[in-house]
């Protein structure tokens, strides 16, 4: 059973990365993903400043998922351009995302990142739900299109951007249309944490973090679904780009149906935050059984061949 991915015409030993915020925001942990299973790995959304971020209890992780608000902690973007630099791209695909507070730092971190030698895979988050007065960009198309016509013009390789997860068809089209004026957009990664879930603790009648009356991004396996849909909605009205599926993977299983569902690469959040590195051996070694029982001898016999009724 091979799951070697061919990604921007790069080969990958497996379809495996974290999801961006999880074990990438110090070199400690970004070396603990380099020495895991996964074949590519994401930084820590970065802004042009460190930011210690939102007051703790910032993260509560239950059987069914996750519920955050981490406020962006981040060292700053030169700290994450530096390890790129320092990278063995030979050895793991490095995907650098940004976060930028404003159209400006995302222009300045752009031009800085386009003058490094490093080849780290830029992704431009348009969807982080937990900096207090900042509405997400991927919920305000205009916005995004200025965006992405500032980053297509300032960074001349080819890019990706972290979306949102929407949930209505018409909104799939529209973020679709503006992704498809940029040819440069090489990916789209669907989806984000669902943003400002509510959870509550039955015995304390309390939230369960502190940050937005805790209000927070939910992952795991509250999203399966939604993530799947967004995953298949762009592989569908992209064909051009390429996908990289994020939430709700928590076993073989679940990365095979992002597969299925048209992604190229399957990130792992909630289960990497719970489990550690470990989770990456663990769910390859689950999807080559799948494989394997099913007969398929490669990604490509099955990836984004979702059957409908
Ligand atoms: O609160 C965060 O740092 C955060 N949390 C998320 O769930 N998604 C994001 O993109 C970000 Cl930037």
């Amino acid at each position: 059973t091979d799951l070697t991915c061919l990604f921007l015409g790069q080969p990958l030993a497996n379809p495996l990365m974290n999801a961006s915020g999880v074990c990438c925001r110090t070199t400690t942990e970004l070396d603990t993903l380099a020495s895991s299973a996964a074949a590519a790995m994401v930084t820590k959304s970065c802004t042009l400043e460190p930011r210690t971020g939102n007051p703790e209890p910032r993260y509560s992780s239950l059987p069914l998922g996750s519920i955050n608000s981490m406020g962006l902690p981040n060292e700053g973007y030169q700290y994450y351009l530096d390890y790129a630099e320092r990278f063995d791209h030979e050895r793991k695909l490095l995907f650098l995302s940004i976060s930028g507070l404003t159209l400006d730092d995302n222009v300045e971190m752009i031009a800085a990142i386009r003058e490094a030698v490093n080849p780290a895979l830029l992704e431009v988050n348009l969807s982080c739900p937990n900096v207090p007065g900042k509405p997400q960009t991927g919920y305000d198309f205009e916005a995004m299109d200025e965006l992405l016509d500032e980053v297509n013009d300032a960074y001349k390789r080819p890019f990706g951007v972290k979306l949102p997860p929407y949930f209505d068809i018409s909104h799939f089209d529209a973020a679709a249309e503006v992704l498809n004026r940029y040819p440069r957009l090489a990916f789209v990664t669907c989806i984000n944490s669902v943003g400002n879930g509510l959870v509550i603790d039955p015995d304390t009648e309390s939230v369960v973090i502190k940050p937005k009356d805790g209000f927070g991004g939910l992952g795991g396996a509250y999203v399966l679904p939604t993530a799947l849909a967004n995953v298949n909605a762009f592989y569908r009205r992209c064909p051009d780009k390429q996908i990289i599926g994020c939430g709700g993977v928590q076993s073989g299983t679940e990365a095979f149906l992002h597969l299925l569902a048209g992604a190229s690469l399957v990130q792992i959040g909630t289960a990497l935050y719970e489990e550690g590195p470990a989770v990456f051996d663990r769910v390859l070694g689950e999807l080559t059984a799948i494989m394997a029982s099913k007969g398929y001898t490669s990604i490509d016999a099955f990836r984004g061949k979702l059957k409908t009724l």
